[in-house]
Formats: C-alpha cells, sequence, structure tokens
C-alpha cells in the first residue's frame, strides 16, 4: 500500500483561542512539505492534529501508512546506554540495516553513553537514528534541525532525502530553512482565523 496523507478544511482551537482555519493539504509518496510560521502560530497544533494526536476543532484528516513522529520528547530509555536504547526499538520494529542509519549520524562512537548524558543535538540525532528504523512511511518531524550543527543538519536532511526517494512522506514543522526539495510549503500565517 502506497503512503498517503490528506487533511481537510482543518481548523484548530487552542484554549479558547482558534489559531487557523481552512487548511488543506495532500501528500503521496515522495511528497516532502515543509509547515512555517512564527512561534506560537500553531505548527506543533498542526503536526499533532496530522498525526492523530490532537483532534482537530474542524475538518478531517485521513492517512494510510504507519506514522512516525519526531518531536521534542525522545521516546528512549534516559537511563540505559544509546545502543541498548536503540535495540529495544530496533527489536520492536524489526530493523535489518541499523550500521548505514548510525554511521551518517556518526552515533557509533555514542553507543556506550546512557542516554541521560547525550547534548541536545546527540539526543536528536538519536531520535532520528529510532525513527529511520521504524519503517514507517509518514514521518512528521516538528523542528527537527533544532540544536543540530551544520554537519548534523546536512546528516538529517540526506535521512529525509532518503526516506522520500523510497516512497515516503515527510511533513516538515519548521522556521528556518530546510534543504530538501519541499513539494508546498504551508504559511500557517495565511490560514489565520
Ligand atoms: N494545551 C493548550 N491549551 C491552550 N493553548 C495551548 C495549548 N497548547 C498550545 N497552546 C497555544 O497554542 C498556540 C500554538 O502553539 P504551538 O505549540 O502549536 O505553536 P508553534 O507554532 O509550534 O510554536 P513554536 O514555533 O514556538 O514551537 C500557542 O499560543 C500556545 O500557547
Amino acid at each position: 500500500m502506497q503512503a498517503q496523507l490528506t487533511a481537510t478544511d482543518i481548523a484548530c482551537r487552542r484554549g479558547d483561542r482558534l489559531l487557523f482555519k481552512g487548511l488543506s493539504l495532500t501528500c503521496g509518496p515522495g511528497d516532502i512539505v515543509q509547515i512555517t510560521g512564527a512561534n506560537g502560530v500553531g505548527k506543533s497544533s498542526l503536526i499533532r492534529i496530522l498525526s492523530g494526536l490532537l483532534r482537530p476543532f474542524a475538518g478531517q484528516v485521513r492517512s494510510s501508512g504507519e506514522i512516525g513522529l519526531i518531536d521534542e520528547r525522545l521516546a528512549l530509555d534516559p537511563n540505559q546506554p544509546l545502543g541498548k536504547a536503540l535495540a529495544f526499538w530496533q527489536r520492536l520494529d524489526m530493523t535489518r540495516d541499523t550500521k548505514r542509519t548510525l554511521d551518517l549520524l556518526q552515533l557509533e562512537p555514542l553507543l556506550d553513553v546512557p542516554v541521560r548524558y547525550l547534548s541536545t543535538g546527540q539526543k536528536k540525532r538519536a531520535a532520528f537514528a529510532r525513527l529511520a528504523g521504524s519503517d514507517c512511511p509518514i514521518w512528521f518531524l516538528d523542528e527537527p534541525l533544532n540544536g543540530l550543527d551544520m554537519e548534523a543538519q546536512k546528516s538529517v536532511e540526506a535521512l529525509v532525502a532518503r526516506h522520500c526517494e523510497n516512497g515516503g512522506i515527510a511533513v516538515v514543522a519548521s522556521h528556518q530553512d530546510i534543504g530538501l526539495r519541499v513539494k508546498e510549503a504551508i504559511a500557517i500565517e495565511d490560514y489565520a482565523a
């Protein structure tokens, strides 16, 4: 089955404020969509709506294909060495080729370091290693470049490009430029309620 994601006429309300309305998007295999906007405009809220974690105030989201998410929370056991924390997910996800991803993200020298000791950028790279091993076709990436140095940004961009070349979808919320061929950039301000 090919990955698909369609959102129709989405409105988002947080607390008693309507943040945006009338937002629609369609993605198929290979598509990268960037969501842009100033702090507090509703990028993370849209990512949560699209990934099924937050109910839209109006509109519908339909997807086919498993969903993977990277946001500010790290879904890795802080008390385990990185290698073991990743191995936990690799067993669940039946990940085959980890070496290529670990090389690309330069994580091999860190496999014995407890996750809680990793720096911000190292944790972000570890989150990408977990996601890349998961085989989910639809990636939601909330500020994926935050905390990454230039070299790590390039590695993450290469990983996302590879994912999409292989038929995946990436929806990227980022206030900064991403070095990826974006099919559509959605400025949330254009849908302000
Ligand atoms: N649970 C909540 N209840 C009420 N308001 C909320 C809730 N969560 C977020 N908000 C508000 O919704 C607005 C949008 O938040 P969101 O995190 O989606 O913005 P963002 O564009 O991702 O911001 P940033 O660039 O700073 O990450 C903000 O004004 C925020 O304070």
